[in-house]
């Protein structure tokens, strides 16, 4: 069970409703009548095959991608009736990291962290790089940092800077593609308690996609599995890994889920009370 978990979502209305959401390149059809709910408070793990359009997913909530079809309903707006700029101000709401972090390489990281609260907030440059420093300390970051370019950083501390960045502007519902790829399992796991921390400290919302069983075990409320270009189930871990289906059982019961169960297994048994 997550830190600070809050799994009983049946009596919540959700924060974010997919309904029917279908996504094609071309012959290529990713998504078909796609169904998923997101609720206030929670991390949601996103999980599946490559190429189940866990990415095309997030793209798609996030208004990176135009569905073939299908509604995606956000703080009870329907995002896809929207005209663009309408919908830019719901996406302020948002807050999103990316693989790879994607900061501006030539800006240090009180800069890159400043951009978005001078170009959407109107903040002027000093107050905006004082607001970058804050949410640099929130990621974890020491002060020194704040002049730091992204060359001079380890992968954990880029992810740390991307993630203020993500925050920027105090976003509701935070999305995470892929947080901990890249990162060595001491750098991982510290980012996995940074991200549960900061859902409960501010009260966010997290959709998060990862391949990352250590994650799913100690960050997640839910999980939503990708297959067959639908939500093949989205409930509790334990739930989720007693469901009769292939993947589902390779992936929580082959080698590694087995090490991931047993790892947490051991935590929980650690924890006090
Ligand atoms: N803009 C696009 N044009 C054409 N095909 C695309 C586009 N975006 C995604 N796809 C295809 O959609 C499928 C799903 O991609 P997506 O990146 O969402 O998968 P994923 O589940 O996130 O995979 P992975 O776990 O490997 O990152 C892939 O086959 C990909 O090639």
């Amino acid at each position: 069970m997550a830190m600070g978990t809050r799994d009983n979502h049946t009596h919540q209305t959700p924060i974010i409703q997919v309904r029917g959401l279908s996504n094609r390149f071309g012959s290529h059809s990713v998504h078909e009548d796609l169904d998923l709910n997101l609720y206030p408070g929670e991390i949601l793990g996103v999980v599946g095959g490559s190429g189940t359009g866990k990415s095309v997913l997030l793209r798609s909530i996030v208004g990176l991608n135009t569905p073939t079809a299908g509604h995606i309903t956000v703080f009870g707006q329907d995002l896809t009736e929207l005209s663009a700029p309408e919908r830019s101000l719901y996406e302020q709401r948002f807050g999103v990291l990316f693989q790879g972090g994607a900061l501006f390489t030539s800006l240090n990281l009180e800069q890159n962290i400043a951009l978005p609260l001078i170009e959407h907030a109107g903040l002027k440059r000093a107050e905006a790089e004082e607001l970058a420093r804050m949410k640099l300390a929130l990621t974890g970051l020491q002060p020194e940092a704040a002049r730091k370019y992204p060359a001079e950083l380890s992968g954990g501390m880029v992810k740390r800077a991307a993630l203020a960045r993500a925050l920027a502007l105090d976003p509701e519902i935070l999305f995470l593609d892929e947080p901990t790829a890249g990162l060595d399992p001491i750098g991982a796991a510290a980012f996995d308690e940074l991200i549960v921390t900061l859902r409960n400290a501010l009260g966010l919302t997290v959709f998060l996609v990862t391949h990352d069983l250590d994650t799913l075990y100690t960050t997640c409320d839910r999980v939503a599995v990708l297959s067959r270009r639908k939500v093949l189930v989205a409930d509790t871990l334990d739930n989720v890994s007693r469901t009769d289906d292939s993947w589902i059982q390779d992936y929580f019961h082959g080698p590694r889920g087995r090490a991931a169960i047993d790892a947490h297994n051991r935590l929980t048994e650690q924890e006090p009370g």
